[in-house]
């Protein structure tokens, strides 16, 4: 993509195919990620993977994950349209089955054949800290050898970043390396989430943004809340504002800096769900913004 202009100089809205997961109850997946898209101004063509009742993470859900066919036929559907010229990118994250991925790539692939400046961000969601894998067996190497090498931007959190490596992450040094190795594979941009190395105080949460050899970080306050979807959120902010204006390191910043206010209001209300809708100014105007240093 060039990286001077952005379709949005164009004055025509963003454009997002959104392939991920869909709760009724809470924010994690499409439910965490379209919504602050569309407040943001971009027109998301949200493509569901899975329509569950909440997230895992309760530990007991109900829902079905949909079949790759269905979301083969959705996206020949938008196709149709004559659509796919106008995508400006393909979003995914959660994944119910590694025939889910295929459909997704697929799609990926068709909308970077129908407008080649479009990017394709993968958020490889594969666990966490403290929880381990909690996606089904396929899934994680499919996000390491076939979704990774495909796209264009990833949004690994710490754990996922260790795993798809196959390297501890202790330092900021450890972590460009982790980097270096995914972005060997394919994606030119990646925004790592959650980090938290040696040098990262007690009380602080690191990300770290690398766009060809460049690295920045950000360090906010670490806040008292442990909830699910933030990933998904970030990642949509990051993706939005990659797009947007170009630069790796002004998308870390209003990325960052959005889902600090989200889960700063979050954390203040004690809410188990992230406040999607409550905290939405945060999005367009975070309540504190944290700038991006070069690493
Ligand atoms: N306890 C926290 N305190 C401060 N920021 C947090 C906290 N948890 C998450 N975040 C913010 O949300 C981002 C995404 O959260 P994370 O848990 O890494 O996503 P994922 O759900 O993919 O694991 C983090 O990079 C961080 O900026
Ligand atoms: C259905 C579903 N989608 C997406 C996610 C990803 O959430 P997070 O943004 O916390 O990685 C989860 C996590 O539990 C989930 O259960
Ligand atoms: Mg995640």
């Amino acid at each position: 993509m060039n990286q001077a202009t952005s379709p949005s100089d164009s004055g025509r809205p963003l454009n997002i195919l959104s392939i991920q997961s869909w709760v009724a109850y809470g924010h994690v997946g499409n439910a965490s990620a379209v919504f602050p898209l569309q407040r943001l101004g971009a027109e998301v063509w949200a493509v569901n993977t899975v329509q569950f009742s909440n997230h895992t993470g309760y530990g007991a859900w109900r829902g079905s994950v949909f079949g790759a066919e269905l979301i083969q036929e959705l996206v020949e559907g938008i196709a149709e349209r004559g659509a796919l010229p106008r995508c400006d990118a393909v979003l995914s994250g959660y994944m119910g089955a590694a025939e889910i991925g295929e459909a997704i790539l697929n799609a990926a692939a068709r909308v970077k054949a129908a407008n080649p400046d479009a990017m394709y961000c993968c958020d490889p969601v594969i666990g966490d800290v403290g929880r381990g894998i909690f996606v089904r067996p396929g899934i994680p190497e499919f996000m390491r050898d076939r979704a990774i090498p495909a796209a264009d931007i990833i949004t690994p959190n710490q754990f996922e970043l260790e795993w798809m490596a196959g390297a501890p992450v202790t330092t900021l040094d450890d972590a460009k390396r982790a980097v270096a190795a995914l972005q060997a594979k394919g994606p030119r941009c990646v925004l790592v989430t959650s980090l938290r190395v040696e040098d990262t105080p007690a009380d602080a949460m690191d990300l770290l943004a690398a766009d060809g050899g460049h690295f920045w970080r950000v360090r906010t306050p670490l806040l008292p809340v442990n909830v699910n979807g933030a990933g998904d959120a970030i990642a949509a902010l990051f993706l939005f504002h990659r797009l947007r204006w170009g630069q790796a390191s002004v998308a870390l910043s209003a990325a960052a800096s959005s889902i600090y206010g989200l889960l700063r209001r979050t954390a203040e209300a004690g809410s188990r769900e992230i406040l999607t809708v409550a905290a939405q100014e945060e999005f367009v105007t975070p309540s504190r913004v944290f700038r991006a240093e070069a690493c």
